[in-house]
């Protein structure tokens, strides 16, 4: 008879963390969750971006971030931008021969915060966006990155977005994986860190590109809903245990496994096949977990 791997852990080992990716996604997913957008400097994918946007409870650009947003909003056929000409005083705007108050513009995607070494915000689009009303606020530290700068901030922010302390926004990261590997690579070490450090007001963080969804699944149970039947997620999975060696079980896969020693240098399970609605990964450590994104 087979051994159900779920079957006989501990209580408290049993808590379950679900996991909902297709609720930043996709607008009509259930449950819809609230988070904190950070757009960092990477391509932005134009496809979806408005569905990021308007999903999101607060917006801030890590320093060139800004810029692809910018960007993003000048090329934009339908954005209001092209019919942009001119600020005419605090907040104050004039668009198509009509004076507007800056929350008139709400549909100009003006980020609340830039934050960063700002090293890369070009002085046209910081121009801009001061003009707009987004605050921006510069720490010239070399030793940490605009990536954590900018998750301290929204830490620092959490009660202001939603208006109590006692719980937390999930971060959206734009363009997290993206690019440069060593970037990439601080991203996920900022992962890991971040889900130890108490002193850290946030919740999960979510690392987004055009081609991937990406998160540090818990110690434990973890139930990741994955309908591939709502189209935005894409069958290839992978689990990969950066931060130690771990031992997984796996449900809802094509490639199951079960009491599995996991380790980079030994066995990792990539280019796996989602099988199964939901997800679930049974872990010992904190594993990475990705997906692949529909249309990419
Ligand atoms: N080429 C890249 N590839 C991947 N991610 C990037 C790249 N450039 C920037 N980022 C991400 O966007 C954030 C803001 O980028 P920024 O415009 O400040 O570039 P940077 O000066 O290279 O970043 P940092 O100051 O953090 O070293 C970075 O902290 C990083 O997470
Ligand atoms: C050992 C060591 N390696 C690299 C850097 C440089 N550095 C780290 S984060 C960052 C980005 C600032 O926005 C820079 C330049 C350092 N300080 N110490």
């Amino acid at each position: 008879m087979e051994t159900d791997p779920f079957a006989s852990k501990t209580q408290r080992e049993k808590t379950v963390s679900e996991w909902y990716p297709v609720s930043y996604l996709n607008s009509e997913s259930v449950p819809t969750l609230s988070y904190t957008l950070l757009i960092l400097n990477q391509p932005i994918d134009g496809k979806r971006f408005s569905r990021y946007w308007e999903g999101s409870s607060f917006k801030i650009c890590a320093d060139g971030g800004a810029n692809r947003l910018y960007d993003l909003c000048e090329k934009s056929e339908s954005h209001a931008l092209k019919y942009y000409v001119g600020f005419i005083g605090p907040h104050h705007f004039v668009t198509g021969g009509r004076r507007l108050a800056f929350a008139q513009l709400i549909s100009l995607q003006i980020p609340e915060v830039i934050h960063g070494d700002l090293d890369s915000l070009l002085p046209k689009v910081e121009e801009f966006y001061r003009g707009s009303g987004s605050q921006i606020i510069r720490d010239p530290d070399q030793e940490t990155t605009d990536f954590m700068k900018c998750l301290k901030l929204i830490s620092t922010k959490t009660s202001e977005i939603i208006g109590c302390s006692s719980h937390e926004l999930d971060v959206v990261a734009l363009g997290g994986l993206g690019g440069r590997v060593d970037h990439g690579l601080s991203q996920l070490h900022h992962l890991y860190m971040a889900s130890e450090d108490t002193s850290l007001h946030i919740g999960r963080i979510i690392l987004l590109t055009p081609e991937s969804i990406t998160f540090l699944l818990h110690k434990g149970h973890n139930k990741i809903h994955t309908p591939l039947g709502k189209g935005a997620l894409a069958e290839n999975v992978g689990i990969i245990p950066v931060g130690r060696p771990a031992v997984i079980s796996t449900k809802g896969l094509e490639w199951d496994v079960n009491d599995w020693t996991t380790e980079i240098g030994g066995r990792i399970s990539t280019s796996n096949h989602i099988k199964s609605d939901i997800v679930e990964v049974e872990t010992t450590e904190r594993v990475v977990f990705t997906i692949e994104l529909a249309g990419s």
